[in-house]
């Protein structure tokens, strides 16, 4: 299976079901646009107003899904998904890695790939930002397996948290144990420079704190229970292992341990907001991870992840200086080596 796309399995059942939603909603539009809003309803002589007619949403948020109308995936669902994966490759993941903007590459480290395309995931969101490939990867890892998403969703998107989530669940029904975040983020932290590493040791939840969070709504006890804790959310002992890495690889000039926080984004924070961030102990911010922990931390996944500080939040009114996503990108390639060697080890000490 070295290389192999599973792509040409799963696309003639995706197709089905992607254009059965994509044709039934492109209908109801069409149809509420002959009939409804006024049109064709002027009182007698009057002549019908004509409007121009909506613009088709963006695709990915026009793959509409049954979810939708629940606000959340049941377990049928989810592990419908997790079959579907599971029946085309004979890969079982003990790992699974989400990996951040600029640091898909980690994926191609993988030996006996099996590739599926989240176009061709029944139920799957798509990805739509760049640096983020769009593909869930299964392979081998120093002789471990595991899948990784190459791209992950954020709330910017589009997506409402329960859905950027999804695949958390769907790595959980697969076997998954060990689940890694890895992010971009720009640091805060005034020790910390562009192209450093920082282990999350905690999280703050600012969308949470407001009730948006991926686990509101009805609780399935089959994922998790309805109250969990979120203390142990980042797995010290797992924390122990990446120090225990970081340490033999030579590198803890560049690695530090810190607090992440995820904004809804996607604008990035003006001097005011990155000062009370600050203010309030946050040493790196981002867009993503925070509920995708939670949601891992509820299925009982044993969690860690880490930022590259690919930017500098930039506080201060006297300069040129902006944060940009090419520069995000461009940490993320600078990097790659040694995250790669990273999390390879951390795999082979944590399951080997
Ligand atoms: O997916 P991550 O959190 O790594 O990506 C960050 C947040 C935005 O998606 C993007 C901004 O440059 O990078
Ligand atoms: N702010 C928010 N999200 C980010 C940043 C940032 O500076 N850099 C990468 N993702």
């Amino acid at each position: 299976m070295n290389g192999t796309s599973a792509t040409a399995s799963a696309s003639a059942h995706v197709n089905g079901r992607a254009n059965g939603h994509l044709n039934r909603k492109a209908n109801g539009h069409a149809h509420a646009h002959a009939l409804g809003e006024g049109e064709g309803e002027g009182q007698a002589g009057a002549p019908a107003r004509r409007k121009a007619p909506p613009s088709p949403p963006p695709p990915h948020v026009a793959a509409h899904d049954e979810a939708d109308e629940q606000s959340s995936y049941t377990f049928e669902i989810v592990d419908e998904v997790a079959n579907f994966l599971l029946s085309r490759t004979v890969v079982r993941p003990t790992v699974g890695i989400i990996c951040g903007t600029g640091l898909g590459s980690l994926a191609e480290k993988l030996e006996d790939k099996a590739i599926f395309k989240y176009e061709d995931i029944p139920h799957f969101p798509v990805s739509s930002v760049e640096g983020h490939a769009g593909q869930l990867v299964f392979g081998r890892l120093e002789g471990v397996s595991v899948v990784c998403m190459q791209g992950r969703f954020h709330y910017y998107e589009g997506y409402p948290l329960w859905k950027c989530c999804m695949p958390v669940r769907v790595m959980k029904l697969l076997g998954v144990k060990y689940f890694i975040a890895t992010n971009a983020a720009g640091g805060l932290n005034e020790r910390y420079k562009v192209g450093d590493i920082m282990i999350l040791r905690d999280h703050v939840n600012f969308m949470g704190f407001a009730g948006n969070n991926p686990l509101r709504g009805a609780n399935d006890d089959r994922f998790g229970p309805r109250f969990p804790p979120m203390s142990k959310a980042y797995d010290p002992e797992l924390i122990d292992v990446a120090k225990s890495v970081v340490k033999d690889m030579n590198i803890g000039d560049i690695v530090h341990e810190g607090v992440y926080t995820c904004l809804g984004g996607p604008c990035y924070e003006t001097q005011a907001e990155l000062r009370l961030l600050k203010l309030l102990g946050i040493d790196a911010v981002g867009m993503s991870t925070v509920h995708e922990i939670v949601t891992a931390v509820h299925c009982g996944l044993r969690c860690f992840a880490f930022s590259l500080i690919s930017n500098e939040c930039v506080t201060e009114y006297n300069t040129e200086a902006e944060a940009n996503h090419e520069e995000v990108m461009d940490t993320g390639k600078m990097r790659a080596p040694i995250l790669q060697a990273l999390v390879a080890e951390f795999i082979k000490r944590v399951d080997g």
